[in-house]
């Protein structure tokens, strides 16, 4: 698609985690600095265990004295249908490590709904993010998220879009439901469309048991999910040295 950038993006690769969490961070805070003044600052996080270390060290000093939290606002790539205060919940853990502990303004917060029926949360969530921008449809050159921070599983899967599941042909719902194949809980998700409405997209992926994945979401494998992930402007790849893409594969 035109003005759109790959999954074959820009890569960053850090001998270790802590420097590739402060590589992160760093990055994050020179994005989240250049937007202009009474612009938000729009974020989708992931969820999983990767970025956990970066949420925790975005909540501490020197990281949270520098941020613009106020102009920042905080959406959810993905979640588990699940109670928010459930172990599995994305949004539980990053109200632990972060919105807590940050002085972030509750309304620059914006939770998927943890109950009722899944479907109509997915909806919720999309009317919600619609009446943020102002359009029922995404304008081409006008993002919505200035940056989405991805994870990608083993199985090539990024947000909660799972290989061979329906919601990877979606695309009309920016908001919509996954049942993964072999992985707990129905999720909600952003979808194709509303992710690909990201000025930046940034994958965070660390340790050796990614590396092949890395290397074939890298090498545009039509199998995996992340392959298909486009940005508005950059897509850009974090990764320690353990996950950096093989050249031999
Ligand atoms: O299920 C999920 O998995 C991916 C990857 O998680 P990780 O634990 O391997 O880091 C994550 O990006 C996604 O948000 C999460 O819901």
């Amino acid at each position: 698609m035109p003005g759109q950038t790959t999954a074959t993006g820009a890569l960053h690769v850090f001998p270790t985690r802590d420097e590739l969490i402060t590589g992160l961070a760093d990055w994050l805070l020179k994005r989240s600095l250049e937007k202009k003044e009474g612009a938000p600052f729009r974020i989708a996080l992931s969820g999983g265990s990767t970025p956990q270390h970066l949420y925790a060290l975005m909540a501490s000093s020197p990281y949270v004295e520098r941020f613009p939290w106020r102009n920042m606002q905080f959406f959810i790539g993905d979640d588990r249908f699940v109670p928010h205060d459930h172990a599995d919940s994305n949004f539980g853990m990053m109200q632990r490590l972060l919105f807590s502990k940050a002085p972030i303004p509750a309304g620059n917060i914006f939770p998927m709904p943890d109950r009722g029926v899944a479907e109509e949360a997915a909806q919720s969530y999309e009317r919600t993010l619609k009446d943020l921008y102002g359009a029922e449809e995404f304008a081409p050159d006008r993002p919505f998220f200035d940056v989405q921070l991805m994870g990608v599983g083993t199985d090539g899967h990024t947000a909660s879009l799972f290989p061979g599941q329906p919601v990877l042909h979606n695309r009309k719902a920016w908001v919509a439901t996954c049942v993964p194949p072999a992985a707990p809980h129905t999720r909600l998700t952003l979808t194709y469309p509303a992710i690909h409405a990201s000025q930046h997209v940034v994958f965070l992926v660390e340790g050796a048991a990614k590396q092949h994945i890395v290397t074939r979401i890298r090498a545009q494998d039509p199998a995996c999910p992340a392959s298909a992930v486009t940005a508005l402007g950059e897509l850009v790849w974090f990764t320690d040295q353990a996950a950096a893409p093989s050249d031999k594969q």
